[in-house]
């Protein structure tokens, strides 16, 4: 576990709409939420449309009140805080959030009058190729253009911690590395990053931390590599693996018959140089017994590879209805 200091930690919390008198009573969007992002790290919440990951993100920013639980935004409790906490966090939002007949050049100047020791414009200018269109209002700006101001916007001020949501979506694949290259400069200069994204591939790479939520609660969370090496019903036991194997000779059907597991031909057809599948190879002696098995019909594969579970299968498993 990271021993880098926590910058948010949320602790059961709940948030609930509605009133029990009214005709559709009280709706319950988070279930008691425990989440803590640490300084110079990248955690990362994902989960399906409506899990709760704004409402979250919300409650840890002080914009909504949780109806239960505690938030502490770098120690202190965000909805009661002051513009003095404020000014310590950077804030990208889904829709940008942009005042639309304003340059680029003169909100980011303006904002950066409004902190105490903002981030070099020109850096920041540079760092997300900004510079083309500093002077075109911010309505007459493509998505991604937008989303970059936004971002620039989230960090003018040189928060300790940002919060980003979806901050990567409607980039081509230049501008989304330039934001992945900025987070991780953010993550070495020691600065906490919460975002959220439906991109898992994203949150693969990115993620030091990942939180999956799923109707108002968060149904797995850990590094990458803890998520993607456990299995999915019972948290002790490692999950299985699907082996691929290249055949270097056409295999007899009763050679096939003798395999310890079920094997899938994944090429298309039994021949040499075939690959083939076994699906849940789950311990060393499930591998010895494979190998067992290759030495009783003398094959001896061209190429063997363990494929790597991905955070998709993980995510897969748990939003599965
Ligand atoms: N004020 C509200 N009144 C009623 N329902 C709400 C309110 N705010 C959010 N919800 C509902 O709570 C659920 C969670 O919403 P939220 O926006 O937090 O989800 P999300 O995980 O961010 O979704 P998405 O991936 O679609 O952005 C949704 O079903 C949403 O409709």
């Amino acid at each position: 576990m990271s021993s880098s200091a926590a910058c948010l930690r949320l602790a059961g919390v709940r948030y609930a709409v509605g009133a029990a008198s009214s005709a559709r009573g009280v709706t319950e969007i988070l279930s008691g939420v425990d989440l803590t992002a640490r300084r110079g790290e990248v955690t990362v919440i994902i989960g399906p449309n409506g899990a709760g990951k704004t409402t979250t993100l919300s409650c840890a920013q002080g914009l909504l009140r949780p109806s239960a639980g505690t938030v502490h935004l770098l120690g202190e409790d965000p909805f009661r805080a002051g513009a003095g906490l404020r000014a310590r966090v950077g804030v990208m939002l889904q829709d940008g959030g942009l005042p639309q007949s304003v340059k680029p050049r003169t909100l980011l100047t303006h904002v950066a009058k409004l902190h105490q020791d903002p981030w070099p414009l020109d850096n920041l200018i540079e760092r997300l190729d900004l510079s083309r269109f500093l002077s075109t209002s911010i309505r007459r700006l493509s998505g991604g253009q937008k989303q970059r101001v936004a971002l620039a916007a989230a960090l003018i001020g040189s928060p300790e911690l940002v919060f980003l949501d979806e901050p990567s979506a409607g980039l081509d694949p230049q501008s989304r590395q330039l934001v992945f290259d900025l987070i991780g400069h953010l993550r070495s200069q020691g600065i906490g990053i919460v975002l959220t994204t439906h991109l898992l591939e994203e949150a693969q790479h990115l993620a030091d931390s990942v939180y999956i939520l799923k109707d108002g609660v968060v149904v797995r969370h850990g590094t990458v590599s803890e998520l993607t090496g456990i299995g999915a019903d019972d948290h002790d036991r490692p999950a299985s693996r699907r082996l691929s194997f290249a055949s270097p000779r056409i295999m007899t059907s009763g050679e096939l018959d003798e395999a310890p597991f079920t094997l899938e031909l994944d090429s298309d057809s039994n021949r040499a140089g075939a690959r083939w599948g076994v699906p849940a190879i789950a311990s060393p002696a499930d591998l010895a017994s494979l190998a067992a098995w290759w030495e009783r019909i003398g094959l001896f594969p061209a190429e063997i590879s363990f494929e790597a579970r991905t955070l998709e299968d993980v995510f897969w498993e748990v939003s599965a209805p």
